[in-house]
């Protein structure tokens, strides 16, 4: 049991995690509306990337270092772990790294200050995954962990790509510029896309399309990312599950003036209450699906505007790139959903993407490739698994620090 790494994804009212042996995971699940009345706890065993055992317990769960607590009994009790020592490393998700953090990092009291005081550019996330590294440090204090960040793999943006036409001097006293998210699932496609083709990546050229509830799109060359469509914030960009994406800067300050709204009131509306929610009142792709199948028409624009706007950022990334390889899906809507990635491709010819109707509508857990006769393009449809990624390169920085240890 000793090559064990636990992976913990830690949002404001949810705990996931996945324990994972080498490669494979064989626990998992999450504790979701933490701190609420109906709190619930998901505890699932693995084999075969399958689930073979699902445990739900809907007791209240008061906070995150209880939430924690409950992920380790499942876990003893399940016999995944017998002790926390079996344990080599925790991996943590951080979603902001901002500039400090360029890389996998092990996580000590300098790097916890540093990930604090990153907390303004990101307070809806970066608050909840430091308590998850709080109260994993309580109950394995002799454990490292290590904190991974979805900013790490964008620190390759260019300057011109990562600057915004603001004054210049907002960068340089508030770090105000693009940072870009999800890296850790666009990177971990883009190197699955190279052995699916048997190719390096660094000579590849991709545009990796990650739609899940939060959604972005990534200009890959050479293994580095070139542009992405997130930025400062994981709001800009594409059109989201209740994420508005791209708008007119102007429009916030129109609200505040025309309607009165206070900050508050406008983070909600557009973090919360916006894209496919705001447009047909869900966030659920499978439910805006159902509702455009009954007719709303209202649910039958959010599908058009959703994939008119992934289409824009696939001309702009050829644009960037010069060429292109591979089209990559992925996260829950672009695993799953044919619908969407038959949109988005519909009329792309031209660049070379062309879909095949019936290879489009396999489903299963592996990749996949879609293209159609005469499409220059392979299109894929890979599984992003964020979780083994942050596995293996917590792994990977644990065993590197052992060495040089062992060396010094
Ligand atoms: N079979 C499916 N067909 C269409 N959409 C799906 C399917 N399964 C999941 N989705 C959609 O995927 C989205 C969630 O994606 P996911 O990657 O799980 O999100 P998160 O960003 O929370 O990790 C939701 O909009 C959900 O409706
Ligand atoms: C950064 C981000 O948008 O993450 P998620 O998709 O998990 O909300
Ligand atoms: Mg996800």
């Amino acid at each position: 049991m000793s090559v064990t790494i636990l992976v913990i994804n830690s949002g404001s009212s949810s705990i996931k995690y996945q324990l994972f042996k080498g490669n494979s995971a064989l626990a998992g699940g999450i504790v979701e509306r933490i701190g609420e009345p109906k709190s619930r706890f998901v505890h699932r065993l693995f084999q075969s990337r399958q689930t073979i055992e699902e445990t739900i317990s809907e007791e209240p769960v008061s906070n995150h270092g209880e939430g924690m607590s409950r992920i380790f009994t499942a876990l003893m009790e399940s016999g995944c772990l017998q002790h926390e020592a079996d344990l080599l490393g925790i991996g943590h998700r951080i979603v902001h790294g901002g500039e400090a953090f360029k890389e996998p990092t092990l996580i000590d009291d300098q790097v916890l200050t540093r990930i604090a005081e990153i907390i303004p550019l990101a307070p809806l996330h970066n608050p909840a995954n430091l308590k998850g590294i709080q109260v994993a440090l309580e109950i394995c204090p002799h454990v490292p962990q290590v904190a991974v960040f979805d900013t790490a793999f964008h620190q390759t943006l260019p300057p011109p790509v990562f600057h915004y036409p603001l004054p210049y001097c907002w960068y340089k006293t508030h770090h105000v510029r693009r940072y870009g998210f999800h890296g850790t699932s666009h990177h971990y496609v883009s190197k699955q896309a190279a052995a699916y083709l048997k190719q390096p990546l660094e000579t590849l050229h991709l545009i990796t399309l990650h739609l899940g509830n939060g959604a972005s799109a990534t200009a890959i060359k050479a293994g580095k990312s070139m542009d992405t469509s997130m930025g400062m914030t994981p709001l800009e960009g594409l059109m989201m599950g209740t994420r508005c994406g791209d708008i007119d800067p102007s429009l916030p300050l129109y609200l505040t003036q025309a309607l009165g709204k206070s900050p508050e009131e406008l983070d909600s509306l557009l973090n919360r209450e916006s894209g496919l929610k705001g447009i047909c009142g869900t966030n659920d792709m499978r439910q805006v699906h159902a509702l455009a199948k009954a007719g709303d028409p209202l649910a039958s624009l959010a599908i058009e505007m959703y994939c008119y706007r992934i289409k824009k950022y696939i001309g702009a990334y050829y644009a960037v790139l010069g060429r292109l390889d591979a089209l990559i899906f992925t996260g829950g809507i672009g695993e799953n959903d044919a619908l969407i990635r038959n949109h988005v491709c519909a009329g792309l010819a031209h660049l070379g993407i062309v879909i095949d109707h019936k290879k489009n509508q396999t489903a299963g857990h592996d990749i996949f490739a879609i293209q159609g006769e005469g499409g220059a393009v392979t299109v894929l449809v890979i599984p992003t698994d964020e979780e083994l990624e942050i596995a293996q390169q917590t792994l990977a920085l644990i065993q590197n620090q052992k060495c040089l240890d062992a060396h010094s």
